[in-house]
């Protein structure tokens, strides 16, 4: 059957895509990348800075979210703790598969690659930015597909589940007619777009691993990532 997006699907969409467009990293901060030398210590400063700022940047973007705000305000932290992680994985593999045109791309594997992180780590990390660059995503499902990853339910300590699951849904509902009507020649393409995001949770695991063997080196975070993870 004909697949149409109503009028306030396409509403959701555009408010989503702009709260997503409006909210980046700043140039000034996003261009260090390219300037500052290499050493494992400066590309780990580098890549907190980085994560720093974007977990600022997610904040915002989540709040323009349609919805969000009128969830419980406990349940709004753990949702954002619960998917920093993820999002952040969305955001940088958008930056490394090439979907900007700002020349960061190399300069940010290199500096991902020799940061100290462990081998079991990047092998992972680096076959997810893989299988998301191989989708091509578009920016509208880019955008999308952040919210759908924040409005996971079933992260800890959620009161109110069916709340967060019904925004989920709604978001869920409008990006399987944009993969339908932007992808028709591949109608698994929804379904492949799912499946990111289980890979994803899977990196949250590593991730975890990640942070627990930088802090037995004692390294630093900053305070904003010690309370989004609950480290030190
Ligand atoms: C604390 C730090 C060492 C760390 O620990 N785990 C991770 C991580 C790593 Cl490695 C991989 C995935 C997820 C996490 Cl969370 C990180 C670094 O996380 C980040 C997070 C976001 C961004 C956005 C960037 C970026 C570049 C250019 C342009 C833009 C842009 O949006 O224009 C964004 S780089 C960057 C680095």
């Amino acid at each position: 059957e004909k697949v149409k997006i109503t009028k306030e699907q396409q509403a959701l969409v555009k408010s989503i895509v702009d709260a997503y467009n409006k909210h980046q990293i700043p140039q000034d901060v996003t261009k260090k990348l390219l300037q500052e030398q290499y050493s494992a210590e400066e590309n780990f400063l580098l890549l907190t800075e980085m994560a720093t700022n974007q977990v600022q940047v997610l904040v915002e973007f989540t709040k323009n979210i349609p919805g969000f705000l009128s969830l419980d305000r406990e349940d709004q932290i753990a949702l954002l703790k619960g998917s920093a992680v993820e999002a952040m994985f969305l955001r940088s593999a958008q930056v490394l598969s090439k979907r900007m045109p700002n020349g960061h791309t190399e300069v940010l594997k290199e500096r991902v690659r020799n940061s100290g992180m462990s081998e079991e780590f990047m092998t992972p990390m680096f076959n997810f930015y893989k299988s998301i660059d191989e989708l091509q995503i578009g920016q509208e499902e880019q955008a999308l597909l952040t919210a759908v990853t924040i409005l996971t339910p079933d992260r800890p300590y959620v009161k109110d589940y069916q709340a967060v699951e019904r925004l989920q849904e709604t978001m869920l509902d409008v990006l399987r007619k944009l993969c339908v009507l932007q992808h028709p020649q591949d109608p698994q393409y929804f379904a492949r777009l799912l499946g990111r995001l289980t890979e994803l949770r899977t990196l949250n695991h590593y991730h975890a691993e990640m942070l627990t063997s930088w802090r037995m080196n004692d390294q630093k975070f900053t305070p904003l990532l010690c309370e989004i993870w609950d480290v030190q």
